[in-house]
């Protein structure tokens, strides 16, 4: 099967087949896969992956598709939104809130776009850097503004409830294009704006 071949890959074209591996590691872990509460848990599962990994249908093309022009070059940020992962690794959920900064040069996007884009980035096997460059360079690809900062901050589940087992302990990563790199006075703008 082709690696990219998204329409043969995707969990809503192979639910029985992921189902059925579901209902097999259940078995392999030592589970009696007939008690009553596993009954649907493949298919659960399997709703659950529909949601979690949509990111691999994304199309941030289309997502960022429709802008408008509009004069303003002035720093523009969306911060605070929410997003939920999976750490490649382990397969452990990381979650937390990103923050995206960027200054149009007459085009802008609708800001719900941004937040398409964050699930489209994030509903996906990933690590948190990945996630961050990605955003950056799509951003600067699709809207080529003058520039754009993306935050991200992170708490993996592979770090609390297993291994190091260190709850609370957050991660934080950003990537910075166009002006931003120059700029210092903007990125303390957009940094100090993240604390009010
Ligand atoms: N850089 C980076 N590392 C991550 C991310 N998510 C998980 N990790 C790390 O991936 C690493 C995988 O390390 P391995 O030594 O191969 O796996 P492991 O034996 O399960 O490691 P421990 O978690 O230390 O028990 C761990 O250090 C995780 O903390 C991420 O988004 N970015
Ligand atoms: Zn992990």
């Amino acid at each position: 099967m082709p690696a990219k071949d998204y329409k043969n890959t995707s969990v809503i074209n192979n639910r029985a087949l992921i189902e059925g591996h579901v209902r097999e590691i259940l078995r392999l872990v030592g589970e009696d896969i007939d008690r009553e509460g596993l009954l649907e848990t493949p298919a659960r599962v399997t709703r659950m992956y529909e949601e979690i990994f949509a990111g691999y249908e994304a199309d941030y093309k289309d997502i960022l598709g429709v802008t408008f022009d509009e004069k303003h070059e002035e720093l523009v940020i969306i911060k605070d939104i929410v997003y939920y992962s999976q750490c490649e690794h382990h397969m452990a959920p990381f979650f937390g809130k990103i923050h995206i900064g960027y200054v149009p040069s007459g085009k802008i996007a609708g800001l719900s776009k941004f937040a398409r884009l964050v699930d489209a980035v994030t509903r996906k096997l990933q690590v948190q850097e990945r996630i961050t460059s990605d955003l950056a360079n799509i951003l600067e690809e699709e809207l080529t503004p003058h520039g754009c900062m993306v935050v991200v901050e992170g708490e993996h589940l592979c770090m609390c409830s297993r291994g190091v087992k260190k709850t609370g302990s957050q991660t934080v990563t950003s990537a910075v294009r166009g002006t931003f790199r120059t700029n210092a006075a903007l990125r303390s703008e957009f940094l100090s704006l993240l604390k009010h």
